[in-house]
């Protein structure tokens, strides 16, 4: 994201209403792209959902049976519907206007894809919560859309809610985007309140889409979608010229040909078309089967009569958090791998390769865009897939330079060189914007600084919201910082990061011993200036997650050959089902079964059962 993009140059996007090619022709003079952006939970599923149906796109009844049906429908065939694009026919002043919605995934994890649904479009609706105001994810989407030279809507919603506080959103937005009043409209997605009004404002504001029906074909691709029977789905904006169906098309930052097998446009479902038109958007199935082969932010053009240029900003999406992926059961394996696959068939931003660790045998070293990814992957492993999986500490890249001088990327702790053949290690760095009250200005500090953060601005939005900058590494967003946040102002805080560079770091490699045995599994790397506190914290919370066993288990932790903490669990005296023995035996048979079912995701590691949870137990440290 460009930081450059001032709050207050929202409204020169005029200059595009104005300079329409001669060749303009009727269809895109009638045609709108937008999007709805906003924080999380303001409001833009519903307000979508109330925009479909005001204009008669989905009705009442389809607009209940689709929400039923969403999630077997995209089970089975991988569409969704509600989602990514849709277009609505809307009539104003008796001429009939094609509104195309792109929906964009919000999460910082996707942002990238954010950004290509916005180049798609030539506005945004900006939602803002009428009780909330507005929050760290309204500002950066803001300067994304600004950024792509998208015309704002400021839309209060919610204003039914007895908490709403218009005046004072009101005043927050004008600060914010340098608007009038009379600019920002008032809603709510629940009640219908303001529906109309947006609809007005999406034609009389947002500028229609310009281009040349004429020139070579350039159709920027902003999302895919899998589905199990006809391939890949790509959703595209055409820039100039005309897709057509048959039309041999070329992929032109992949450089692979293929055949139009279909075109057309998105309503509830794919409509087919004989072409799709400057300035419109619509899908391609082209007979492509994995999702690697369609990149967002790719262009297509002719292989006949090409572009000469690509539309520019494609990028390569990069994993940002890595984590160990293994089957409970080792001889699942396999079974993990095709799973994985398939996986990788519609999630194209997944990255796996074969990982062997001595504690939890072979299994798959996966790359993620973030945190709520690394979710994601793994509750659809388990949920669609029907696997049993264990995951390992994530951590981020990092960059180790030999004394020889050549450079490693490391994703896993494990191949970390030995610290004598390390010159120095680089690790990521994040821009970190949080929006606070200033009430708690003190706690957001005291917890930035602990995490090595750097206060790089500090700024009043309104006298009771200030925005504060750190640069910090992502590491420490990575555990907890999160939660931290929230419990530390209450919930008042909201976060937004983004990539920033590498930078040169004192990294040391921790190591996990159980009954002096060292668990790979459990290996982390992490600032020498946190190693101590964090290898104590994490044998404490070992201890709490281990269970009892009939022997004495000791845990320590290990910088190099130093032991830095050690924590005991003490034998268990007796077995857990001696005291029904001669009694019920339901009772003790249920009592196996409860413990059979914890072992589900228990590994034995030498002589020591550990549960899934204890791989995971850096998450979860205590202060
Ligand atoms: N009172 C009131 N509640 C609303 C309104 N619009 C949405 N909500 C509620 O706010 C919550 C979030 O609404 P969503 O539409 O899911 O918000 P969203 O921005 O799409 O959320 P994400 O997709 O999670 O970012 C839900 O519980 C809605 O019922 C509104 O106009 N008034």
């Amino acid at each position: 994201m460009r930081l450059e993009s001032k709050p207050g140059d929202w409204q020169q996007n005029e200059k595009l209403t104005c300079s329409l090619p001669v060749f303009y022709p009727i269809f895109m003079k009638h045609t709108r792209n937008f999007c709805i952006i906003a924080h999380i939970d303001h409001g833009k599923s519903t307000l979508a959902d109330r925009l479909l149906e005001h204009t008669k796109t989905i009705s009442e009844r389809e607009m209940q049976a689709q929400v039923l049906d969403d999630m077997d429908l995209e089970r089975e065939k991988g569409i969704t519907i509600k989602s990514h694009a849709i277009q609505m026919d809307y009539h104003y002043n008796g001429e009939k206007y094609t509104l195309n919605l792109i929906d964009t995934p919000g999460h910082v994890d996707f942002s990238y894809e954010v950004s290509r649904a916005l180049a798609a479009c030539e506005g945004a609706l900006l939602l803002v919560d009428a009780a909330q105001g507005i929050q760290a994810q309204t500002i950066s989407n803001l300067y994304l859309a600004l950024d792509n030279d998208l015309e704002i809507i400021p839309v209060i919603n919610k204003i039914d809610m007895d908490g709403a506080m218009i005046e004072v959103v009101k005043d927050q937005i004008i600060e914010l985007i340098g608007c009038k009043d009379e600019d920002i409209l008032l809603a709510s997605g629940k009640t219908g309140i303001g529906i109309e009004e947006i609809l007005q404002a999406i034609v009389q504001r947002v500028p229609a889409p310009t281009g040349d029906p004429e020139a070579p074909l350039q159709a920027l691709i902003f999302d895919s979608v899998f589905n199990s029977f006809r391939g890949i789905i790509a959703y595209f904006r055409v820039y100039n010229g005309t897709i057509k169906k048959g039309d041999k098309v070329r992929f032109m930052n992949t450089g692979e040909d293929y055949e139009a097998d279909e075109v057309g446009i998105l309503k509830l479902g794919l409509q087919a078309r004989s072409q799709v038109d400057t300035g419109d958007v619509g899908y391609i199935i082209t007979g492509i089967k994995t999702a690697k082969d369609v990149k967002v932010g790719d262009t297509i053009t002719l292989t006949k009569n090409q572009a000469t240029e690509a539309i520019n900003g494609f990028e390569e999406v990069k994993p940002m958090v890595f984590a160990g992926i293994f089957p409970v059961v080792t001889d699942d394996f396999e079974e993990l791998r095709e799973c994985m696959d398939k996986l990788q068939l519609n999630d194209a931003s997944l990255t796996y390769e074969t990982e062997t660790s001595q504690a939890l045998g072979f299994g798959f070293r996966c790359g993620f865009l973030g945190m709520l990814h690394m979710e994601i992957i793994q509750e659809r492993l388990e949920r669609e897939f029907n696997q049993t999986v264990i995951t390992t500490v994530p951590n981020v890249s990092f960059v180790a330079y030999t004394t020889r001088n050549e450079k490693l990327i490391v994703n896993n702790p494990a191949e970390m060189p030995d610290p004598s053949k390390i010159d120095r290690v680089e690790e990521p760095f994040i821009r970190a914007q949080i929006i606070s009250t200033p009430d708690y200005i003190g706690n957001i500090m005291t917890l930035c600084l602990g995490k090595r953060g750097m206060l790089i601005n500090q700024s009043y939005l309104t006298p009771t919201r200030v925005e504060l900058i750190f640069e910090m590494p992502l590491a420490e967003i990575v555990f907890d910082f999160y939660d931290k946040l929230k419990s530390s102002t209450r919930g008042y805080a909201s976060f937004d990061y983004h990539p920033l560079d590498y930078r040169q770091s004192d990294i040391v490699k921790m190591d996990i011993l159980l009954n002096g045995d060292k668990v790979d599994a459990l290996s982390a790397l992490i600032h020498r200036s946190r190693a101590e506190d964090f290898g104590r914290k994490l044998c404490t919370k070992l201890k709490e997650l281990l269970p009892r066993q009939q022997f004495m288990i000791a845990i320590q932790a290990a910088l190099g050959s130093k032991i830095v903490a050690r924590e005991t669990i003490s034998a268990m005296r007796k077995d857990v089902t001696a005291k029904c023995y001669g009694g019920d035996i339901s009772r003790k048979r249920k009592l196996l079964e409860k413990q059979k079912e914890g072992k589900k995701r228990m590994r034995q590691i030498g002589n020591v059962e550990v549960p899934q949870e204890a791989f995971l137990a850096v998450l979860k440290l205590n202060d």
